[in-house]
């Protein structure tokens, strides 16, 4: 290295080197840039613009530079934890652990473990209802905060999406778009395809499903695992709906191993969306979101050739690609084909993860089993009618007793308060510009201020009138002060404009297949099953992932 001359003394150098690792913070702060190109020349370019004057006074070239790098990176990581902790942060009068307060690494490493919505839920209990959970990000368990955050005039979606999916590389799906102009464009033929008359086009379809799962469970001989069996039904199911057809997982099983490409690319994108810019780095390197790419070519693949074969009957497809010409502006083939691969991830994992929920309750809860199946029985030759199966309040309870202990989005949907804004009042609290908020359902829901008594327990009466509340659980329901049932605190499928499109349809499944199988078999838990279990391997990817449902059936007629 050439020799520079001397000019500035041991002690001014280093102040030297650890200003400009203060100007990079500030640099971050102001841009938030995450693009490598940014990172290279800031994090290693600028400091080795420093070098030189350190190599003066050390042993040679590469302590200098040694010196340098290190004096420049803990003087920025100091400066960043120290504004994270200091009073002058814009969310410093919120509660929460310290790890919360410095980096979203941390809640990125509790959701590997797929427990965060337990995490969350200690976290409100032992800090109350708003917590600081990441540096920008609040978790806000109070049912005030529902409509001003998700109704129609609340927040637009958060950069959790932006780690999961690729920016710039493709088409988003409809559920990632953050932009609301953009959401509110993608969302209209979504619209159509769940409106009273397009659902009526699918009865056939789930119909047609339902009957097939339950000749197939039929067929079975032994314990079989109910939760495989009815995620088979749901992807099928799914498939039909997006691109008019495609799977036979119940005929074949999974023998493309896709279950298997959605549940682990998952566990993925739930620690990217934590730190949406390594997600974003991440989508450059395939190795790294195989099972991304693997899912969106299969997707690619569907719609390929639905658009080549068209379908025997309106599907998801038919409404996305605007094929009955009913569109100001036609939406493209990549959006149409993006957003029905959404169809099949959004509307399969957490129609199965529902109803395999509330089997596993109802399964280990035998009174309530008894409930139901009198019930259901009562429909006779009806049983399949879908104007009747909304009738029955004890299977209405059910669902949604088990939506509410497990809601399958178990950490709800993130929304932002946008940069360049001054900050927003969202219901009761005031959110600074560039905050991430979100309501952690799983938390809300076992709230006893919003639903008691047991709030832990699987309890579908609380569902129903006072009069049958207290005909069949005198001992919960008699004392009336000890209720609580506030429905505005309950939102598995979220709500307002981005809240579920699908959720009419879920419930059509949902009932149609509980009636079905109560209809057609007596189901028991495997002898010497460990309730336990079941709880255990519940785990919040986002989507939820779920163990094994051993059961033993016996045809009823
Ligand atoms: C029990 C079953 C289901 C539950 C609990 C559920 C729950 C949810 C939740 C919590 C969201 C996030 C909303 C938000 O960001 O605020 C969502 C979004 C969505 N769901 Fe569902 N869902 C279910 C079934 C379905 C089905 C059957 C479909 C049909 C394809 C579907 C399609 C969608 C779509 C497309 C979105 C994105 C909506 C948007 O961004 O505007 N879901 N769902």
């Amino acid at each position: 290295m050439t020799s520079i001359p001397n000019i500035l003394p041991f002690r001014e150098t280093i102040l030297l080197v650890a200003g400009a690792g203060l100007l990079c913070h500030l640099v971050y702060k102001k841009t938030e840039t995450h693009e490598p190109s940014h990172a290279v020349v800031l994090l290693l370019v600028l400091p080795l613009c420093f070098a030189p004057f350190v190599v003066q006074h050390v042993r040679g070239i590469v302590e200098g530079v040694l010196i340098t790098l290190f004096i420049y990176w803990t003087t920025l990581l100091s400066s960043v934890v120290a504004y994270r902790l200091s009073p002058w942060h814009p969310l410093a009068q919120y509660p929460g652990p310290l790890g919360c307060k410095v980096t979203k690494f941390w809640c990125a490493l509790i959701a590997l473990g797929g427990k965060q919505h337990v995490y969350y839920s200690e976290l409100h209990k032992r800090y109350g209802d708003v917590v600081r959970v990441g540096p920008n990000e609040l978790s806000v368990r109070d049912v005030n905060m529902v409509v001003p955050l998700m109704g129609p005039s609340g927040l637009p979606k958060g950069p959790f999406w932006d780690g999961r999916i690729p920016e710039k590389e493709i088409i988003r799906p409809m559920i990632s778009i953050r932009n609301k102009a953009d959401h509110t464009r993608r969302r209209r033929p979504w619209t159509r395809a769940f409106s009273t008359t397009a659902l009526k086009d699918y009865e056939e379809i789930i119909t047609r499903r339902s009957t097939q799962l339950v000749e197939h469970l039929g067929n079975q001989k032994g314990v079989i695992d109910l939760a495989q069996w009815i995620a088979y039904f749901s992807y099928d199911f799914s498939n039909d709906l997006a691109f008019g057809g495609g799977s036979e997982m119940m005929r074949h099983g999974d023998v493309n191993g896709l279950w298997h490409i959605l549940e682990e690319g998952q566990v993925h994108a739930i620690f990217m969306s934590h730190v949406p810019w390594l997600g974003a780095l991440a989508f450059r390197y395939p190795m790294f979101v195989k099972e991304f790419k693997a899912f969106r070519s299969y997707a690619q693949n569907r719609g390929i050739m639905r658009h080549k074969l068209g379908s025997q009957f309106r599907d998801l497809y038919h409404h996305l690609m605007d094929e009955g010409d009913v569109a100001t502006t036609k939406p493209t083939i990549a959006e149409a084909v993006s957003d029905g691969g959404l169809a099949i991830i959004a509307g399969s994992d957490t129609t199965s993860t529902a109803l395999a929920n509330m089997f596993f309750f109802l399964l280990s809860n035998p009174d309530t089993y008894r409930r139901l199946q009198a019930e259901i029985d009562s429909l006779g030759e009806d049983i399949m009618d879908y104007n009747k199966q909304p009738h029955l309040p004890y299977l209405s309870g059910a669902i949604n007793e088990s939506l509410r202990l497990y809601p399958p989005v178990l950490s709800g949907s993130q929304r932002a308060v946008g940069r360049g804004t001054s900050g927003q009042q969202i219901g009761p609290y005031y959110v600074a510009e560039g905050t991430s908020v979100f309501i952690p359902t799983y938390s809300l829901h076992r709230d006893p201020r919003y639903f008691s008594p047991l709030p832990d327990g699987f309890v579908p009466e609380r569902w129903l009138g006072r009069d049958q509340q207290i005909k069949l659980r005198p001992d919960l329901f008699k004392s009336e002060s000890a209720v609580n049932h506030i429905v505005d605190a309950f939102i598995p499928f979220s709500l307002g404009p981005s809240g579920c499109v699908g959720k009419t349809l879920a419930w059509m499944e949902m009932r149609m297949v509980t009636c079905l199988l109560f209809h057609n078999f007596e189901m028991e838990l495997e002898k010497g099953y460990d309730v336990n279990a079941w709880h255990l391997d519940i785990c919040d990817y986002f989507v939820m992932k779920k163990g094994k449902l051993p059961i033993k059936l016996s045809p009823r007629r």
